[in-house]
């Protein structure tokens, strides 16, 4: 079978089809007083398929470029006016066409600017500390507002993070040196990342950070005040996870896997920044209820990180990938049922996605969506988590579970260190069952277009319910309360786990008639949600009660919309 030709990347503006970027190393200086990066970038672009361009183009954004030079001479260069929402393209002249295989080092002088969209600077109330702080975020496209980059993930290079800073630096390598820069307040701090990483999982931040063990090839990095908190939450499983994964797909690759705390504005559950995870502290809740946070964004160290989805139209595969290794690791960890468990909430999710986006934005819930002119940003939602999800489940179903075990190293084998687009998927994976009648002739029923371009919900998967039956049979009492004149009562829930009443509060939220107000009260006072500490609860308690018009939930959603940003939370409330 003939190799299905890679698409381009459309949210690209850079000339990646005839150069790639194999090197880069990234010299800044972090100033809290400007709230600016300046420095330099350095690139070793190689040309692969040049056909005589006679200019290399750079993504960048919102970027003041300063200068820039041709192994080590001045030469010709442009900012090209700006396109939404893909910024201005650096056009770099060269002086003569590059032959295949031979490379240039490209030096680009820059600073960042105040319209930066990958950098959050906070002040010390926001970082919760007597310091400012600073963190990146360039997943999708923001690499590219603080260094001139080919800024797709079909592009990998190798790192070389040079940053000085007067607090703590964490970047997404291995740190290798700290050194106090001469007649400055300045440390230098050099990291590497020797495994070719996408632009978009280039990290740095800087702030009041300090440091912890939690397994022997993990640490946790937090502000002081909450080290402990966050060491007690990740130093029992971490190290578990790490290892069970390895059981299902191979050895870690990346040699330390270690954990950020940020502070409470990061948008997101985690971020799968390699060697350090960011994760909201919203998952440091006290009961180790959250470390699933800690599963998906560890799986990522082989979906995504090492095997990297070729274009943000393909994002599934990092995301449907995460989630379904996400559940086996639950799965290994705590019994086969947990797994369903977790696809229950996860349907639920994307259930709620399609909704959202509604007729008029069904392109939006593909799971291989045209991002032609888009900001992935706004494509950004469950279903490439749980339709992807959804589908790797189909496909195991189809093949059946062993076979399909062996069919994970071996993807992951194959695309290791290299991107790969939907199509190279569904030939890898078939190729890959061609010997096996009864898997092959399996495979053949998949409708591949369906799954991949078909808009809406998929059929809705069979779940074990079997941990999730009590859940719903406590949400139909509720539903139904008044006419059987249900009397609530704390044991209802007790020792249930915070996913337990997920489930719960999900299936409420789910009631086409929001409850009345006393009953939406009755609930937060029995089973105590105005004390719980997981804001998977509250967050979906505090909906339960703004649904029923109950105030007694609107100072602590205001509260909670005051000091988290995380999306998930933020969103729906
Ligand atoms: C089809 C969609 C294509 C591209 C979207 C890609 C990136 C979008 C951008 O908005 C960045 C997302 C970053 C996500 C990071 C972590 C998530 O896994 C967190 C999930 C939600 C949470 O738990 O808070
Ligand atoms: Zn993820």
């Amino acid at each position: 079978m003939a190799a299905a030709p890679r698409r381009r990347d459309p949210n690209t503006l850079s000339n990646y089809e005839h150069f790639t970027t194999t090197h880069t190393k990234i010299s800044l200086a972090i100033d809290f007083g400007t709230r600016t990066l300046a420095g330099n970038a350095k690139l070793k672009i190689k040309s692969t398929n040049n056909s005589g361009q006679q200019e290399i183009v750079l993504d960048t954004s919102h970027l003041s470029i300063l200068d820039v030079s041709l192994d080590d001479r001045p030469c010709e260069w442009q900012l090209a006016p700006r396109t939404e929402p893909f910024g201005s393209p650096l056009v770099i002249k060269l002086k003569q066409a590059i032959k295949d295989g031979d490379s240039v080092d490209v030096d680009i002088k820059l600073q960042t600017t105040d319209k930066c969209t990958a950098l959050g600077w906070m002040t010390p109330a926001q970082a919760r500390s007597e310091f400012p702080y600073m963190n990146s975020q360039c997943q999708a496209i923001h690499a590219r507002s603080i260094f001139p980059c080919q800024d797709t993930p079909d592009v990998k290079s190798t790192y070389e993070f040079v940053i000085d800073s007067d607090m703590p630096v964490i970047a997404s390598g291995l740190l290798r040196n700290v050194e106090k820069l001469e007649d400055s307040e300045l440390r230098r701090h050099t990291c590497y990342q020797e495994i070719p990483i996408p632009s978009y999982l280039f990290a740095i931040a800087s702030g009041d950070i300090t440091f912890a063990p939690i397994g022997p090839r993990s640490r946790i990095a937090t502000n002081p005040e909450s080290l402990d908190a966050a060491k007690w939450e990740f130093e029992k499983d971490t190290e578990n996870y790490i290892q069970e994964l390895e059981k299902i797909v191979y050895p870690y690759q990346w040699k330390e896997y270690n954990l950020l705390v940020l502070p409470p504005s990061f948008p997101y559950g985690g971020m799968e920044n390699p060697v350090y995870t960011y994760v909201t502290p919203t998952v440091v809740s006290g009961d180790r209820e959250n470390v699933d946070v800690v599963a998906h964004e560890l799986s990522h160290s082989y979906s995504g990180n090492l095997v990297t989805a070729a274009t943000w139209q393909d994002f599934w595969l990092n995301e449907g990938w995460t989630t379904y290794l996400e559940r086996r690791l639950q799965a290994a960890m705590f019994g086969e049922p947990f797994r369903d468990f977790s696809a229950i909430i996860g349907w639920k999710g994307l259930k709620d996605s399609v909704a959202e986006y509604g007729e008029d934005k069904r392109e939006y819930t593909k799971l291989v969506p045209d991002l032609n002119g888009q900001d992935p940003d706004d494509f950004f939602s469950q279903v490439p988590y749980e339709k992807g999800y959804t589908f790797l489940s189909h496909l195991e179903a189809l093949v059946g579970k062993e076979k399909w075990n062996e069919y994970i190293p071996h993807y992951f084998t194959t695309f290791a260190r290299r991107s790969l687009d939907s199509l190279e998927f569904k030939e890898n994976l078939i190729k890959f069952f061609a010997a096996d009648e009864s898997a092959s002739s399996a495979l053949k029923t998949v409708d591949w277009d369906a799954w991949y371009y078909g808009t809406g919900l998929p059929q809705k998967p069979k779940f074990d319910t079997s941990l999730a039956d009590v859940c719903y049979a406590l949400a139909s009492k509720w539903e139904n309360a008044s006419a059987n004149h249900f009397k609530p009562s704390s044991e209802d829930v007790k020792g249930w786990k915070g996913r337990q009443l997920v489930v719960f509060l999900d299936s409420v939220n789910d009631f086409s008639e929001p409850l009345s107000k006393e009953l939406a009260q009755a609930m937060g006072d029995t089973y105590g949600f105005f004390e719980s500490k997981n804001v998977e609860v509250t967050a979906r308690y505090y909906r339960v009660g703004l649904r029923s018009r109950d105030e007694k939930v609107y100072q602590p959603t205001t509260e909670l919309l005051s000091n988290v940003g995380r999306m998930k939370f933020v969103r729906p409330l």
